[in-house]
């Protein structure tokens, strides 16, 4: 039988229903979908044959139906469900949506991208409601002032030097890094987030001002976003919106691959990220030659470092290359099931290498057993959204484990003698020395050649990110155990 859809083939979802009908609880939605695709198949297909009087039956008709059926998925990630009615229909689709949204069909925003960091704890704001501690100088803590986050990072959090730990390679910590961003990007207000009115001067409900005028419930304490799916579904690689991730995708090529840099590739031919679109951007240049503009992914963080920017490339040609060979096998898929089976694919491999080779290193193998330990099976009761303190306490202690030194090396694995280790403040924000510098290999010998900065339980942070850290946008030198402190007070952390 001819396939029409980007699911499965009638026949197959037919068998499917029969199979499927007194299987357990976790499979019965299975049925339930197959049954309403089925209805949307037959629906579908009567509306093609009115309006085209054809039969679906070519390429291009078959195209025409998972085109609709993404169009329904589209709106509906458009309009972010507000109760689990609205997510009925995406179970018809069998890939996660871009946003993270309707994942779990009870509460459909639980892990979604742009939903608020939970409490585990109810923030503890000076006010109660919104100022961050150390915002009145008055007020005192335990009996004391709370010190400038500078002075604590200045005398107590900062080292000239790393240890080195002999068990981990430097990949580890990166992969940290990396995977962090796939699951937490908390945005920042700009002063006046782009309105005349001055919310210090108003006791009036005008956007963006909304006083709080009553006692001090937990409802309305200041909360923050968290950007990004915080789910490991690869977000980092394809967005976490629609917009975003259809600027990533080779749409034109019809090939369900990934876009690619029009500008330049490695010296072996291989490509690179594409560049962000507005330019100039703000990225560090050689000033040599052309410009390296930032570059562009699922994570707007992408080019903060060498090897950050290494593995996004190292996603990007791996999906061109899984797209490639499903392709190949399965010459009849339409563009969109390339992309999505590829996505698919990706994500369980950030998953695997994160849950099974990254999270035990980190916690130790005991504690993983304990607390996390084999998978169980989907569990709809637990709410997957990530928590503020783990995003802005627990898993910055990643901070503490940043090396000073970027080891770059040669095919023989010894330091590459044209292009030498580098001290970090000089690998912020600067894309140029991916492509004017070999690419990223000698980078990914450099992660996987060198040894890990210990995670020493001082906790300290080596000064090339106390006194030399780089924030883009202004460029600006910063202080990462400063901010990281900053941070915890301006979320109210307990
Ligand atoms: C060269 C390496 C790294 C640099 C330069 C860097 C820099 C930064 C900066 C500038 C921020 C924002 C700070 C703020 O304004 O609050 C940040 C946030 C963060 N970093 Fe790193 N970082 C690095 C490595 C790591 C590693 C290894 C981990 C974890 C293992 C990590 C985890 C995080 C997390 C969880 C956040 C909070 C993200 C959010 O919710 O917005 N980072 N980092
Ligand atoms: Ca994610």
């Amino acid at each position: 039988m001819k396939t029409y859809s980007t699911w499965t083939k009638p026949s197959a979802s037919q068998h499917m229903l029969k199979f499927f009908r007194h299987a357990d609880p976790e499979t019965k939605h299975i049925s339930r979908a197959a049954e309403v695709f089925q209805k949307t198949l037959r629906v579908l297909k009567k509306k093609v044959k009115q309006r085209y009087n054809q039969e679906l039956t070519t390429p291009a008709q078959e195209q025409l139906l998972s085109w609709k059926h993404l169009k329904l998925i589209a709106e509906l990630s458009k309009c972010p469900p507000t109760s689990p009615a609205t997510c009925r229909y995406t179970h018809l689709y069998k890939y996660r949506l871009i946003s993270g949204l309707c994942n779990n069909r009870q509460n459909p925003r639980w892990g979604a991208a742009n939903t608020a960091l939970v409490r585990w704890l109810p923030a503890e704001y000076e006010d109660g409601e919104s100022e961050p501690k150390g915002w009145n100088p008055e007020r005192l803590h335990n009996g004391f002032q709370l010190p400038p986050a500078r002075t604590v990072s200045r005398e107590i959090m900062t080292s000239a030097s790393k240890w080195k730990d002999d068990s981990y390679s430097q990949l580890l910590v990166d992969w940290g890094q990396y995977i962090s961003h796939d699951i937490t990007l908390t945005p920042q207000s700009t002063s006046t987030d782009g309105s005349d009115v001055d919310c210090l001067k108003t006791c009036e409900n005008v956007h963006p001002c909304f006083p709080i005028k009553s006692g001090i419930r937990q409802a309305l304490q200041r909360q923050q976003l968290n950007a990004m799916t915080s789910f490991i579904d690869a977000s980092a690689v394809y967005g976490h919106n629609q917009k975003l991730e259809s600027f990533l995708r080779d749409l034109p090529g019809r090939n369900g691959k990934l876009a690619v840099n029009a500008r330049f590739k490695d010296p072996k031919g291989r490509p690179y990220l594409p560049f962000v679109t507005k330019l100039p951007s703000a990225c560090h240049q050689d000033l040599q030659g052309e410009r390296v503009e930032c570059f562009s992914a699922g994570d707007n963080r992408v080019s903060e470092g060498l090897p950050l920017t290494s593995l996004h490339t190292l996603w990007l040609r791996e999906h061109n290359r899984i797209a490639e060979a499903l392709k190949h096998i399965n010459g009849h898929w339409s563009p969109e099931m390339i992309y999505q089976e590829t996505r698919k694919i990706i994500g369980a491999l950030h998953q695997i290498i994160t849950l099974r080779d990254y999270a035990p290193k980190i916690i130790g193998p005991e504690s993983f057993k304990h607390y996390i330990g084999p998978y169980r099976g989907y569990d709809p009761s637990v709410d997957p959204s990530i928590a503020n303190v783990f995003a802005a306490a627990a898993f910055r202690f990643g901070h503490a484990t940043i090396s000073p030194i970027l080891c770059r090396l040669n095919e023989s694995f010894q330091e590459d003698e044209r292009f030498p280790h580098l001290r970090l403040h000089n690998t912020l924000f600067s894309p140029w020395r991916i492509v004017k510098e070999g690419g990223i290999e000698p980078v990914l010998r450099g992660v996987i050649g060198s040894a890990a900065s210990a995670v020493s339980t001082d906790m300290l942070l080596a000064d090339e990110v106390t006194e030399r850290l780089v924030v883009l946008d202004t460029l600006k030198q910063m202080d990462l155990a400063a901010l990281n402190l900053q941070r915890g007070r301006d979320h109210g952390l307990p």
